[in-house]
């Protein structure tokens, strides 16, 4: 958990250097954070792979995702033409998503990233995630500097805590409804 800690504030402080920010400017949101957590996924051999999917497409809540995936396939991200290809594993390499706090941050100049997970009729599978998210007391919302008259903030503030609570309220229960989404805090689009 350390070292992916670490790791993550290092690819943090790199992109927000990248949109000529001083590295450090949004390191105090992540400083004793509860809510970044490191997950093991299982996905057992299916008889039907073309009618499952291990996990549905999503984009990853938080900042950035650490992924470790072992070496079976079955990450796939979604192309800007809509098609989905496969993230070949490397057991020697992380795959670093961007998730939607980094799109929020970024005022969409960094875009969270779709993906899902398919299964294999031959093969289980096990990767280990590590998602680091700022903690729940965090305003979230476009970076000001970030933001000017010609450049309106896409985001309006949102309490970080409140909108994880309020997203994983359902327990994954499917309620009938759409989970809450950065989406629904979208303006001046
Ligand atoms: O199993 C994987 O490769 C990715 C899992 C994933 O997307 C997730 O846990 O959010
Ligand atoms: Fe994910």
């Amino acid at each position: 958990m350390e070292a992916a800690e670490k790791l993550a504030f290092t690819l943090l402080e790199l992109m927000v250097e990248s949109m000529g920010l001083p590295p450090c400017r949004t390191h105090k949101h992540f400083e004793s954070s509860r809510t970044s957590l490191f997950r093991m996924n299982h996905y057992p051999v299916c008889p039907a792979p073309e009618l499952a999917l291990g996990v549905s497409r999503h984009k990853d809540t938080v900042a950035l995702t650490i992924l470790l995936q072992g070496d079976v396939e079955g990450l796939e991200v979604k192309c800007q033409d809509g098609e989905w290809i496969t993230v070949k594993p490397n057991p020697e390499a992380f795959v670093i998503n961007v998730g939607d706090v980094m799109q929020v941050y970024s005022n969409d100049k960094y875009q969270s990233i779709e993906h899902r997970v398919v299964v294999n009729k031959n093969v289980e599978r096990y990767s280990f995630p590590y998602f680091f998210s700022p903690g729940h007391w965090v305003d979230l919302g476009p970076i000001p500097e970030l933001t000017s008259d010609q450049c309106l903030p896409k985001y309006k503030s949102f309490n970080w805590g409140k909108y994880l609570k309020r997203r994983f309220d359902s327990n994954y229960k499917d309620l009938g409804v759409p989970n809450l989404q950065i989406s629904d805090y979208r303006v001046n689009v």
